[in-house]
């Protein structure tokens, strides 16, 4: 018997069926279209993005992969409104990041950057109970959710302190406070970098999981090509 469309290529027609227009854009996820980002100044310009267009079905693992230098990060930061482009479009959950309503920045994205934006003085319990009130937990759903974090992260004891962990497990830490509300868009800036392949294979099984219903739409960078199998669109 001739074998069905296997649930990639399910997915993957989906997404081409969705059209771009005005209303379908603000559907998506994410929508760039015709990005420009320079640094620098007008008239000595250092251009990032030129042009660049990008849509990000809900849902979808999108795996982004690019040299060194090439403007990732930047990327990321003008999505979740850290920073504007210079000129262009871009949707992200509907709104445009920044604009009073849209809840981007806030608790609808979950944005793990690369530097470590979490508090030595803090224990890993602290650390997620922090993330978790902010956007608007409680702490007896930060408990509920810790024990499967730690354990799916491999990390240590939760009542350690954060600045008593090696650089990896604080990474690891940093992940799991951008886990631990559920938001609906998850961005992560290299997440697996110096991760040893077993628990490499935990977080992409996680993200599978979470995406699976469609409630959750994951941005991830990598270094890592074979990563990126499991990712719906790699760019
Ligand atoms: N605030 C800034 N001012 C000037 N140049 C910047 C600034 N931030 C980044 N850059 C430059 O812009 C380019 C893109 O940087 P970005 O961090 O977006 O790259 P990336 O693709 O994420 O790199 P990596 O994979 O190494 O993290 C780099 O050449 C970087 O030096």
């Amino acid at each position: 018997m001739p074998e069905g469309p296997s649930d990639l290529e399910l997915r993957r027609r989906q997404f081409k069926a969705q059209m771009s227009t005005v209303q379908t854009r603000r559907q998506q996820a994410v929508c760039v279209r015709r990005a420009y980002k320079r640094y620098g100044t007008k008239s000595n310009p250092y251009v990032i993005l030129d042009g660049l267009n990008m849509t990000v079905p809900k849902g979808a693992i999108y795996g982004l992969l690019g040299a060194s230098g090439c403007g990732k990060t930047t990327l990321l930061n003008c999505i979740v409104g850290r920073k504007r482009l210079n000129s262009g479009e871009l949707w992200v959950l509907g709104g445009t990041p920044g604009s009073r309503g849209s809840g981007v920045p806030g608790p609808r994205v979950g944005y793990m950057p690369q530097e470590l934006a979490i508090y030595g003085e803090f224990t890993i319990r602290e650390t997620l109970k922090y993330f978790g009130w902010i956007s608007g937990m409680t702490t007896e759903q930060v408990e509920a959710k810790l024990g499967f974090l730690v354990n799916f992260l491999m990390l240590p004891d939760a009542d350690r302190l954060v600045k008593n962990l090696s650089g990896g497990q604080q990474r690891r830490v940093s992940l799991a406070a951008t886990l631990v509300h559920e938001p609906e868009l998850l961005i992560l800036d290299e997440p697996t970098v110096g991760v040893d392949p077993l628990l490499r294979q935990n977080i992409w099984d996680h993200l599978v999981e979470i995406t699976k219903h469609g409630r959750t739409t994951v941005i991830i960078t990598t270094h890592y090509i074979d990563e990126t199998r499991q990712a719906h669109l790699v760019s």
